[in-house]
């Protein structure tokens, strides 16, 4: 760092955790890093349908800590974190992510907390862009900062986000067929009503109720069911098979019990699930499928990868944004898509390099919240700083879930001319 002349703007001067309430009313750490002439904010986000591989969340009532005399992830950041940190100059995200990692020392950091480093990954990000009075994205993307995604917009819950039996935790819809991500969002918010008529004819008015990211959670028992709705929306709304297509999350670790999978009131082994999708692909015009096997199933994400080649196929339980997973991933065949969630893996500079690697094989990337979320729109910046090819952050409704789209509204607006809408 000898080379950049001292700078007082950029020094960090505090750093300070505490306690907030994410979108299901449980706690979360929230980060906030001064620096001379600058300030970064930050929460963390926490999953529901969690992958065994992703980096720990440490919770005060952990079972694993029960007795051992470990403090939280706020006393965490506000010690040892923060006695690490002062001083230090907010401009150099990897080497701070370095060393957050080294003072860790864990592959899963479970010493410090994923989520109080993630806190402060992030908290810094947003100093470093407010001290030098540059945007965000600009800040983590430099000059290819200018492509906006495709939002996949999971407007219709299962699985673990719902209270139903559809075994499918996500449909969604990608309004990928616009000039711009204002005309997508526009498209995906006409059909999210849509879906909603359609719905309460079919169910009655409780149908319309919501699941944890927003979209409606009907008690509806049959996956065809839900696709055939979707389908129907998209048709309402003035929007054809290709303008707006459907994303699945099947989640699929959630509906196998270590030998066979529950779905749509069936068992089936891991060939007849295969199966099962292919016949999906044919009747409905779905472009992507989100953990289609359990989270340690490469083989059959390899095959389904093969068998349905013009398929995004996305792994997020089986790849946990690790670049030690995803290249055992790239070298079997075993997917075509990314999905990115920052506190899979704890740091932005390490959710960078999954990017990357990705990138590199020719992988889709698709930026990701969580389920249980907060107000924080960094995941946009993030998506835009990547050139990632979609964002998913829900329905386009419930504010910690329009935070993220709004701030992508924000984004091209202030792009303006430059700004161009990813094509998938
Ligand atoms: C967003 C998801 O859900 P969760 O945050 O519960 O893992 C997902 O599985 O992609
Ligand atoms: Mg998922």
């Amino acid at each position: 760092m000898s080379y950049i002349r001292e700078d007082l703007r950029y020094k960090i001067e505090n750093i300070h955790a505490r306690e907030i309430i994410d979108s299901r009313g449980n706690p979360t750490v929230e980060v906030d890093v001064f620096t001379g002439n600058g300030f970064g904010r930050s929460s963390v986000p926490s999953g529901a349908s969690t992958g065994t591989n992703e980096a720990l969340e440490l919770r005060d009532k952990d079972e694993r800590y029960r007795g051992k005399g470990v403090i939280s992830a706020v006393d965490n950041v506000n010690n040892t974190i923060k006695n690490e940190l002062l001083g230090m100059d907010v401009r150099y995200q990897r080497q701070i992510d370095g060393l957050l990692i080294d003072l860790d020392g864990t592959d899963n950091k479970m010493n410090l907390g994923a989520n109080a480093i993630l806190g402060v990954s992030m908290a810094i990000a947003k100093a470093a862009a407010d001290s030098l009075n540059i945007p965000l994205y600009t800040h983590l993307g430099g000059t290819n900062s200018f492509n906006l995604p495709v939002p996949t917009m999971n407007v219709l819950n299962g699985g673990e986000h719902a209270g139903n039996k559809l075994a499918i935790q996500e449909f969604m819809i990608q309004p990928k067929e616009a000039g711009s991500f204002t005309e997508s969002m526009q498209m995906g918010v006409e059909t999210y009503h849509a879906l909603g008529k359609i719905l309460e004819s079919k169910y009655g008015p409780a149908a319309t109720n919501v699941g944890d990211e927003g979209g409606y959670a009907p008690p509806i028992d049959v996956t065809s069911d839900a696709l055939d709705c979707l389908v129907n929306a998209v048709e309402e709304a003035g929007y054809s098979e290709t303008d707006i297509t459907i994303g699945l999350d099947a989640a699929a670790s959630e509906f196998f019990d270590g030998n066979s999978y529950s779905i749509d009131g069936k068992v089936m082994d891991s060939s007849e699930l295969m199966d099962y999708y292919l016949e999906l692909l044919d009747t409905y015009p779905i472009l992507s499928i989100e953990d289609p096997f359990h989270e340690e199933a490469f083989e059959d994400f390899a095959e389904l990868t093969r068998e349905a080649w013009n398929t995004i196929i996305v792994g997020d339980d089986l790849f946990v944004t690790n670049v030690n997973r995803l290249s055992r991933g790239i070298e079997m065949d075993a997917a075509n898509g990314l999905l990115l969630k920052v506190n899979q893996i704890g740091t932005i500079s390490e959710s960078f390099d999954a990017a990357s690697m990705a990138n590199r094989n020719g992988y889709n990337v698709i930026v990701s919240h969580r389920s249980g979320e907060t107000e924080d729109s960094i995941i946009s910046d993030i998506s835009v700083a990547l050139g990632a090819d979609m964002i998913k952050t829900g329905a386009p409704a419930r504010s910690e879930r329009t935070s993220k789209y709004n701030q992508l509204l924000r984004i091209e607006e202030n792009l303006g001319d430059v700004s161009r809408f990813m094509q998938l």
